[in-house]
């Protein structure tokens, strides 16, 4: 699968409101995750969401690996979530670096809930409920970020 371009912070599509998926297993968003873990893959990032591909869409990938800013993270299987909704978020916080491929060359530390739990779509379609924590939670909610038109930038003060 080919490595899509990838908006860069000042892209209007990356402020806007993505949509929500009508058709999950249609030809064209099994390709759009192909070609979405692809293009993350070759950026080396640990996820990616459909806006920053140029495509308005409530569709994200998170693919935790151990890095260097993060050693002990886990190492997962790509998953795909579409029209994910985050329906509880804990209380506590933690602090960690972030980066953006969409914001090159900045790096920054940023507070987000330590657990959480998303629900969607997976790429077969059928529904799922997942608990994450610590640095899978902090992806999920970047890419969530992402489809809400929010920057990590854009939360640090
Ligand atoms: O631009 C993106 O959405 C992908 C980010 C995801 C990310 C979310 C939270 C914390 C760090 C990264 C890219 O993976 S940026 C590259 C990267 C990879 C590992 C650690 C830090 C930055
Ligand atoms: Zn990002």
């Amino acid at each position: 699968a080919p490595s899509l371009p990838i908006a860069q912070q000042g892209e209007a599509i990356l402020a806007q409101s993505a949509a929500v998926v009508t058709d999950p297993l249609h030809p064209d968003i099994q390709a759009l995750i192909r070609n979405m873990q692809a293009t993350m893959l070759a950026a080396n990032g640990v996820g990616i969401a459909a806006p920053q591909v140029f495509r308005s869409l409530r569709l994200i990938i998170v693919a935790s690996r151990p890095n260097p800013r993060y050693p002990d993270a886990p190492l997962m299987e790509a998953v795909a979530m579409i029209n994910p909704e985050i329906i509880w978020l804990s209380i506590e916080t933690c602090l960690g670096e972030e980066g953006c491929l969409s914001v090159p060359g900045r790096r920054a530390q940023v507070a987000r809930a330590e657990r959480l739990t998303v629900r969607y779509l997976n790429q077969q379609g059928e529904r799922v409920e997942a608990a994450y924590s610590g640095f899978v939670a902090r992806i999920i909610q970047h890419e969530m970020d992402h489809l809400n038109g929010i920057l990590f930038v854009d939360r640090v003060g």
